[in-house]
């Protein structure tokens, strides 16, 4: 999620006045920004400083990331003409994240590194809609009325997507993510019939490799179907407890979340409670990732980050003794 970053000064401070595509594109930057949460709050893994528009934008899509926005396009792609804008990318073309990743392996030692991208449906979003939406109008306009067309633009979505994980995993990163963060605006049939053959086969495709995480928000209808696409670990967003989410994303796979970013802004008992109730929701799994359910908000106190990861470190060291 997008966590590095915003409320960390020393972030802030290395960002200061270059665009966030162009600090994407600066291995020494990226090693660097992605280093700081792992000094500053011990966390178990670092995850790779980048954006799920890096490879969109290196397959030949004008486009920018806004402060405060997000991810804005400047010509829509809405026609089979439109589609031709968007190529296939090979390594070379993110030659720069092979770099940072070679980087940051060096200097982590033995701190895994996630590798991300985003997955078809979400990338689709912002390609379609120009920018983030709340509706996915335009985005469900094409998926309903071309379905040819939606179809073709996921799969040439998917290589991109694939093309730019194995980039990652070749230079070494531990463990990948695939970002579907926007799908919980589908039901669960059109999510089987339009996303999840394209989210399997980017996700099939790094079978053997590392470990697989497939994360979505507002998907508690779609936790059985993420799963089905080939992931290891599923991410669940605070909605739904982890307890509950466990049966829904069915046996032989474990699960990552899911404290609500909102809860960091309590006072300090709330926040020790829930990320207490977290832990115990996630022993129903076989496996736990604690994370936050979405992306640290930019006003977070890093010092309240730092005594959540204390407090987790304590709480699961106490729970295996
Ligand atoms: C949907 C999505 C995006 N980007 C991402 C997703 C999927 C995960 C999720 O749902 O959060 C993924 C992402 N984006 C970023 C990371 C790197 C890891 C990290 O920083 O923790 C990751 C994993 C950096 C970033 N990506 C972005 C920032 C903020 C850039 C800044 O410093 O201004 C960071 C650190 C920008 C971005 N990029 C995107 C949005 C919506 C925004 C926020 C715009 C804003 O509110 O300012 C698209």
């Amino acid at each position: 999620m997008r966590q590095a970053g915003r409320s960390l000064p020393e972030y802030r401070k290395v960002r200061a006045g270059i665009p966030m595509l162009e600090s994407c594109r600066r291995p020494d930057l990226v090693a660097e920004i992605t280093l700081q949460p792992v000094r500053r709050h011990g966390v178990d893994a670092a995850i790779l400083f980048s954006d799920i528009v890096v490879p969109v934008a290196a397959a030949g899509v004008d486009l920018d990331i806004v402060p405060g926005t997000g991810p804005v396009v400047a010509d829509p792609i809405r026609t089979p003409e439109d589609l031709d804008r968007l190529r296939a990318i090979t390594a070379a073309d993110v030659s720069y994240v092979d770099e940072a990743v070679r980087l940051l392996v060096a200097e982590l030692g033995g701190t895994p590194l996630i590798g991300f991208a985003g997955a078809p449906f979400t990338l689709a979003s912002y390609l379609v809609e120009g920018g983030p939406s709340r509706t996915h109008a335009k985005t469900k306009t094409m998926m309903y009325g071309q379905p040819e067309l939606w179809h073709a633009l996921c799969a040439r979505l998917a290589e991109i997507t694939l093309e730019f994980l194995r980039v990652q995993v070749a230079a070494g990163v531990s463990a990948v993510q695939l970002f579907d963060s926007w799908a919980g605006a589908l039901s669960e049939a059109d999510y089987r019939r339009y996303v999840l053959p394209h989210s399997t086969y980017v996700l099939n495709g790094l079978a053997g490799t590392v470990p697989r995480i497939h994360f979505g928000v507002g998907t508690a209808q779609l936790l059985g179907a993420m799963g089905e696409a080939g992931a290891d670990v599923v991410g669940v967003d605070w909605r739904t407890p982890l307890d509950a989410a466990v049966p829904l994303i069915g046996p032989g796979r474990s699960v990552q979340g899911n404290l609500d970013p909102c809860a960091l802004f309590a006072p300090w008992p709330v926040v020790e409670a829930e990320v207490r109730r977290v832990l115990a929701e996630g022993r129903a799994a076989s496996g736990h990732i604690f994370n936050l359910g979405h992306g640290v908000l930019p006003e977070t106190d890093p010092d309240v980050l730092g005594r959540v990861v204390d407090l987790i470190h304590e709480a699961s060291a106490a729970s295996q003794a």
